[in-house]
């Protein structure tokens, strides 16, 4: 790591590639008060050298996950305004930006629960894959509305984030049913949505999201449950517009079997991708805290927010023509 790079922001880092810190929103969150302590913290000599020490702090947060896009959108959020030409005037400004982005991850959440609860009728049951707030705040919402809701919980292997979700959905007061994944088709019969986040949208209304989502979709499709994805505005992939598409993290293959075991087999090859992508045909809707989107029609909402595209965090702003 850039040894500019201040140790706190390191431990996030860390814990953002050891998934101490994981899902696409609080890695956003943590990102951003990672840029926040960086700029409080900065002795850099003067406006160029904090410039240059928070753009290595952006690049040093990104390479932690590749796949979800709220880290980018977080970063270049924080980091959009560097125009100053003091270190005082800098530092306020990204503390300032900081302070902002949290605060709207967190209305937009809400925002978006209401919107979500509002698809979610009184006495349903949804299935769950992986952990998602954004998912979570939906039930919330519809549990403070007043309505009786019962969950099926996929415990998502390998590393099992359907335990955290079994956790919050009781303690919201829902019913959980836990189940291995390949229970969900046999399961799918009794639950009127499958609810569940996204790490990134792409233009096309894709959905990528915690491996195992694209064949539960097409299994709910099959079953004629509605598919609903909570994802706020940050999880919208501009890159996608112009046409790069998303990296998808393969993770350590200890995850899936320890080496002991994996000698007993005959060492055979392992795969460990940590993600997938769901087609739009088999999305019903895309809630977001700016209203619910048929998956094909998310690139508008993208192209309002984004306009054509976005460079890199951590890239140099283009030189401005003279006058
Ligand atoms: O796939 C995951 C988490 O994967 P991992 O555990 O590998 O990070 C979540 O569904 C999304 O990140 C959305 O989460 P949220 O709605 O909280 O942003």
């Amino acid at each position: 790591m850039d040894d500019r790079v201040h140790s706190e922001v390191r431990r996030t880092a860390t814990e953002i590639d050891t998934m101490e810190i994981r899902g696409a929103a609080t890695i956003a969150d943590a990102a951003a008060r990672a840029l926040r302590t960086q700029a409080t913290e900065s002795d850099a000599a003067d406006a160029e050298a904090f410039r240059a020490e928070l753009r290595a702090t952006a690049r040093t947060l990104h390479e932690t996950r590749p796949t979800a896009v709220s880290l980018p959108n977080a970063l270049r959020y924080v980091l959009r305004d560097m125009s100053s030409t003091t270190v005082e005037g800098l530092r306020q400004n990204v503390v300032d930006s900081a302070d902002e982005f949290c605060a709207r991850l967190e209305r937009a959440q809400a925002d978006l629960g209401q919107v979500g609860a509002n698809r979610l009728r009184d006495g349903d049951t949804i299935m769950t894959h992986c952990h998602s707030t954004d998912a979570l705040a939906c039930v919330e919402a519809a549990v403070e509305q007043g309505k009786h809701i019962e969950a099926v919980v996929k415990e998502t292997r390998p590393r099992n984030q359907g335990h955290i979700t079994a956790k919050r959905l009781h303690e919201l007061g829902v019913p959980v049913t836990l189940i291995v994944d390949s229970a969900a088709r046999r399961y799918l019969n009794d639950v009127d949505h499958v609810l569940v986040g996204a790490d990134a949208v792409a233009a096309d209304g894709s959905v990528i999201n915690k491996i195992g989502t694209s064949g539960l979709a097409v299994n709910a499709r099959e079953r004629g449950s509605p598919i609903m994805v909570a994802a706020q505005t940050l999880k919208l992939h501009p890159g996608t517009m112009t046409g790069h598409t998303v990296d998808i993290e393969m993770r350590d293959t200890a995850e899936v079997v320890d080496d002991d075991t994996l000698a007993d087999l005959g060492t055979p090859t392992v795969k460990n991708p940590a993600f997938d992508v769901t087609p739009p045909r088999y999305v019903d809707a895309i809630v977001t805290e700016r209203g619910q989107f048929p998956p094909e029609s998310i690139v508008i909402l993208m192209r309002e927010l984004f306009g054509e595209g976005t460079s890199e965090p951590w890239a140099e702003p283009s030189p401005r023509a003279e006058p």
